[in-house]
């Protein structure tokens, strides 16, 4: 085995009094004459236990999941979870050490944490690849989670909803072949390849050579995929794997990869990317997108306040079967405002121009994507009561000859990413020209997603108001993770009585579309992952 330092730990082996199983239902009376050994010549670091002067083990341990504990100063116990190995083997729950005397216990107590601390820290030979033992993914995220989300993404149906997504894949369709100089006589890692179809993309675009890491099952569709377009595919090698573990054999000039969710930043893919970026791109490489923009502006829609408040009516009932349900009326509505609303509206909402908050892959660290705090100021344009915050996001392909813009924006061709708004249950009134503040506090959580903590305050108007003295405050906390799918089509809103109906989104705010293909009709359906790229979009 080699630790960090790449100096190898030498086998080492220690003469036991006796070893037994601790289990109690175990009737096996302890080995005499044992012998433990450290070793790692099967490529996994183990500890075996061989009576003399047999030489085939009868207990193994893995030290990947072993822990040590004293019993006394010459007993101790060796826990091990098992592992996939031990199912053909004869790895033990929990075995009893009994030592010859307190200076050997000692030593291989201290044998015992050395080669731990070589396990955890060092890499592990597994088929050829290297592997930690636990990545900065597996240290972050929920293994139910993570479970949940390449299963879904393992799945074709998913796949092809972003592919059919024609403004999403059109456009880095476009800006790949855009800016073949970027990719022409390269080496390209692909982040997330899914399907691989970003991989081929560079490859069409002149790739030297495409790496396509994909965690999921669908790494074996994309080998077939890539198998099936030969021209294309003797440049691309699939990678199973996180971008977190994986070795890659050589550095890479240029990323690209699709690793938005909703709000630009749900399923903390943005975080595997930066990963990916200070382990495989050369300095100065490039990244595809390079930047991205959450954009965000106060909103006022009466109909969706009053259809997520009418939600909670039915726990108002006092004679349900003869039971009174309303005791659990106030968590109901507060749940149901702790949705963020994911659809596709009418800009005409806004009652604000927008601001955004800017997000540079190149140069960000992955821990500043742990929180994220927005101070919020706008300028009102019309008299409204706002009912919360939309939000929409964008990204840029800066290449070398085209600059690209993803957009996701209301009125924009609608994506599969929709729009979120965050509802107040409170909602604020502002007049034309008034001052609205406030504060999106997002931080990350282990389910791939975020708790969003939104405040938004309208100062007082007219007299009193040089005092300075805020008159409205509203608050609300959501959970991105758990979002109300709302109708797909952007609705024929009435304008608001005293709302101008001028487009309120500047041409400079919404980047120029890539592209004129036309808008697919999409249609919702729920999904087993909220957290994910989510809803089928098909074209009907
Ligand atoms: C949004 S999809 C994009 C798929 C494909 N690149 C495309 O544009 O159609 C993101 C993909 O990244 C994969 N993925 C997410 N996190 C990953 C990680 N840490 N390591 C490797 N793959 C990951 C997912 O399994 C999923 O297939």
């Amino acid at each position: 085995m080699e630790g960090p330092t790449g100096q190898k730990l030498k086998q080492q082996e220690f003469a036991l009094v006796s070893v037994s199983e601790l289990s109690p239902s175990s009737s096996t009376s302890p080995s005499k004459l044992v012998v433990a050994r450290f070793c790692a010549d099967s490529g996994i670091s183990e500890l075996r236990f061989h009576k003399e002067p047999e030489s085939i083990a009868t207990r193994n341990v893995d030290l990947r999941t072993a822990r040590l504990f004293k019993l006394g100063p010459v007993q101790s116990v060796c826990i091990s979870e098992g592992s996939e190995a031990s199912k053909e083997t004869s790895y033990s729950r929990g075995i009893t050490v009994q030592f010859r005397n307190e200076e050997e216990s000692r030593t291989f107590h201290s044998a015992f944490e050395q080669w731990k601390k070589e396990v955890s820290q060092g890499k592990q030979l597994s088929n050829g690849t290297v592997l930690d033992t636990r990545s900065k993914f597996d240290d972050k995220i929920e293994p139910s989670s993570a479970k949940m989300y390449f299963h879904y993404y393992g799945q074709l149906l998913h796949q092809q909803n972003m592919l059919q997504d024609y403004v999403r894949t059109g456009t880095y369709y476009a800006a790949v072949v855009e800016n073949r100089t970027d990719f022409i006589g390269r080496v390209v890692v692909d982040v997330g390849a899914g399907s691989g179809i970003l991989s081929l993309f560079a490859a069409q675009a002149g790739a030297k050579h495409v790496y396509a890491v994909e965690a999921s099952e669908m790494a074996e569709y994309a080998q077939k995929l890539i198998a099936g377009n030969p021209s294309l595919g003797q440049r691309i090698t699939v990678v199973k794997g996180k971008v977190e573990e994986v070795e890659l054999p050589e550095k890479a000039d240029i990323l690209i990869s699709e690793p938005m969710g909703t709000l630009l930043v749900n399923e903390r893919m943005l975080e595997s990317y930066v990963i990916a970026r200070d382990r495989f791109l050369v300095p100065n490489g490039k990244m595809f997108p390079t930047v991205g923009r959450i954009h965000m502006a106060p909103f006022s829609d009466e109909y969706l306040f009053v259809e997520i408040a009418n939600k909670a009516l039915f726990w108002q009932q006092h004679n349900y079967y003869g039971v009174d349900l309303t005791p659990l009326h106030g968590s109901a509505f507060q749940g149901y405002f702790s949705q963020p609303v994911v659809d596709a509206f009418d800009p005409r909402l806004l009652v604000a121009p927008p601001i955004f908050h800017g997000i540079d892959f190149m140069k960000i660290k992955e821990e500043e994507l742990y929180e994220i705090d927005i101070p919020l100021r706008f300028t009102s344009s019309v008299g409204a009561r706002v009912h919360g915050l939309a939000c929409w996001f964008d990204v840029l392909f800066n290449g070398s000859t085209v600059q690209r813009w993803l957009s996701t924006a209301p009125g924009a061709p609608t994506t599969h990413w929709y729009q979120l708004r965050c509802v107040l249950s409170q909602p604020i009134y502002v007049m034309a020209g008034q001052e609205i503040t406030g504060r999106l506090h997002m931080i990350a959580h282990n389910a791939q997603s975020y708790t969003i903590y939104l405040t938004l305050s309208a100062k007082m108007w007219g007299p009193g108001a040089e005092q300075g003295g805020i008159l409205q405050t509203s608050s609300c906390k959501l959970d991105l993770k758990e979002p109300y799918y709302r109708m797909s089509q952007p609705q024929a809103y009435p304008i608001v009585q005293d709302q101008q109906s001028h487009q309120l989104i500047s041409t400079q705010d919404i980047p120029i579309q890539s592209h004129d293909l036309e808008e697919p009709e999409l249609m919702q359906q729920p999904s087993p992952n909220s957290g994910t790229h989510l809803n089928i979009m098909e074209n009907v």
